[in-house]
């Protein structure tokens, strides 16, 4: 071995080869004028070929002036490492970024060790003086150079390059800013940064479902290789449904914090046909959430098929359902049905990953089964009225309380009455800045609830009575018709009605709560009124 290759390959008087290697880098970067540095830089990395090392650059831009992705995922990887090990730093706020990044400034090199092989990163930049144009200016080139033995050739380029390319995506993910885009018409996203502060842990709900639509998303998010071995694409569709103002638009931007997606919010009624529909759901990214809001009242995309073959063919897809909207609609300027379960199901899907397609609606049982069927809508999550546990959340929330002699009162009363959490949310709103304030809102809220219980079963006592006359006017008619007299006796009780949530007297016991602060009778009625199913 020559002497030159034995300085660069043995431990010299720089520390190791790399170490060595980075410290000429530095030496050219800082003490050689801009002139000769790029005679310099090539004469080194001649010796560099000579020495058995390999070194692979990534530039900063690629070649038509985008910024080159790669280089930002290795940026994020290098500044995730020990940025303490770096004398010198640079901060900076990427362009799509919400966080302070500090990584190692230009000349600065981090050596690391991936599987028995020692690399190192280098940060250099060039400037060159600019004439072309009208102005003189000066171009500033940055690129990060990895230095290897050429045995390491391997691993590198099939094992650690994918790896670290990996982890920086991830990182820029977590600290990019995220977007919600609206479509306008024309056939475009527009967007806005995506800064809305629902949570689950702000949302009001029984703490039992919303711990299921957590582990769910956990699942999904870990789900990369599952998706792959079953052979499906990776996304799943949740399905809202509830009556308005119980929160499925704050669960919507809940579920986008939690997971870190941007949201795609899709107006229906502004595409113009399957095919722009087609063009928008493919310029969506991976990593996010579309939507449909009110689903039920998008373009009539509900109950349209007409007859049981109809019903039997689509379902085979032997055959686009032709809904109302496409005969009213001859050039198929509208979204139809049928466009729209081919963007669930169909190909575009297999071109993007981890995607949640979320639709919300008032009237579940007004949507057509083939929309919503699983597989399309893997989870049902029904949006209900508050619970006393959804209640004490938003106390938390708006009136930083976690416990006040009044909640007893209220306890029975969420049992015994339908009131939404937004309902609930306005009333909790401070009133004024007094030490009372929470009083004041708790007070309140007593009223309102005692008002819609009396209301309520005064509702249910008349619908009662109108049940009664209804049957005893039947009873008449089939008397006066019948020509054989009946001797009956007639017994009605009024019934319960179900949608009305009416329970007789105090049947609810707030006192005995289980473990994770429901009792057992609330748990059972709620499972009858809020939840998920899958
Ligand atoms: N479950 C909830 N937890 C916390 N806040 C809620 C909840 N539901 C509603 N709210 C409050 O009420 C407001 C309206 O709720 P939201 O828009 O999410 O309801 P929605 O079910 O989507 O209504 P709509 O069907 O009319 O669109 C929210 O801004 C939020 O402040």
């Amino acid at each position: 071995m020559s002497r030159m290759a034995e300085m660069w390959t043995g431990v010299g008087p720089f520390g190791s080869t790399l170490a060595s290697i980075m410290f000429i880098y530095t030496v050219i970067e800082r003490y050689f004028p801009n002139r000769l540095r790029g005679y310099i830089l090539t004469y080194v990395n001649r010796i560099l070929a000579f020495t058995r090392n390999i070194q692979i650059t990534v530039h900063e831009y690629t070649g038509d002036l985008q910024r080159n992705l790669a280089y930002s995922a290795i940026e994020a990887y290098i500044s995730s490492k020990s940025p303490k090990d770096f004398k010198r730093l640079t901060a900076q706020v990427g362009r799509n970024s919400k966080k302070l990044v500090l990584t190692m400034d230009d000349n600065e090199s981090m050596t690391e060790e991936f599987r028995g092989a020692k690399l190192c990163w280098y940060a250099s930049k060039t400037i060159s003086e600019n004439k072309s144009s009208y102005y003189n200016f000066k171009e500033v080139k940055r690129a990060l150079t990895l230095v290897f033995h050429q045995r390491h050739r391997d691993l590198v380029t099939e094992v650690y390059l994918n790896h670290i390319l990996e982890k920086g995506m991830t990182i820029l993910t977590r600290n990019r800013q995220r977007k919600l885009y609206t479509n306008c018409r024309y056939g475009y996203w527009s967007h806005v940064v995506l800064d809305h502060p629902a949570t689950f842990d702000n949302i009001a709900m029984d703490p039992l479902k919303k711990k299921e639509i957590i582990d769910d998303l956990i699942a999904f998010s870990k789900g990369k290789h599952y998706y792959a071995k079953v052979g499906k694409a990776w996304k799943r569709g949740y399905l809202l449904y509830g009556p308005p103002g119980t929160g499925k638009s704050t669960m919507i931007a809940a579920m986008a914090n939690f997971m870190n997606y941007d949201i795609y919010d899709l107006e229906l009624t502004a595409v113009q046909g399957n095919s722009e529909l087609r063009k928008l759901l493919l310029e969506t990214s991976n990593k996010s959430v579309i939507v449909i809001e009110d689903i039920d009242c998008s373009l009539g995309l509900t109950r349209k098929r007409e007859t049981a073959k109809d019903v039997k063919e689509e379902e085979k897809g032997k055959k686009d359902v032709k809904d109302q909207i496409t005969e009213q609609n001859p050039d198929n300027k509208v979204v139809t049905l049928s466009g729209l379960l081919n963007f669930i199901d169909g190909l575009w899907s297999t071109c993007g990953r981890e995607r949640l397609i979320v639709f919300t609606t008032n009237y579940k049982e007004k949507l057509d089964p083939a929309l919503i069927r699983r597989g399309r809508m893997d989870k049902h999550i029904e949006l209900s009225y508050c619970c006393f546990e959804g209640f004490k959340i938003l106390a938390r929330n708006y009136l930083n309380l976690d416990s006040h002699h009044l909640f007893e009162k209220l306890c029975p009363l969420f049992n015994e009455t339908q009131i939404t959490p937004a309902d609930v949310a306005e009333i909790l709103m401070p009133k004024t800045n007094e030490e009372d304030d929470a009083e004041i809102c708790l007070e309140e809220l007593i009223q309102a609830l005692e008002k819609r219980k009396a209301d309520a079963r005064l509702k249910a006592e008349e619908d009662a009575k109108e049940k009664l006359l209804t049957k005893e006017g039947e009873v008449k008619k089939s008397e006066s018709s019948d020509s054989v007299g009946t001797n009956f006796e007639l017994v009605s009780t009024p019934s319960k009605d179900k949608g009305s949530g009416i329970l007789d007297g105090e049947a609810q016991n707030c006192g005995s709560s289980t473990k994770d602060g429901t009792n057992e009778e609330d748990k059972s009625n709620r499972s009858k009124g809020e939840g998920s199913e899958n």
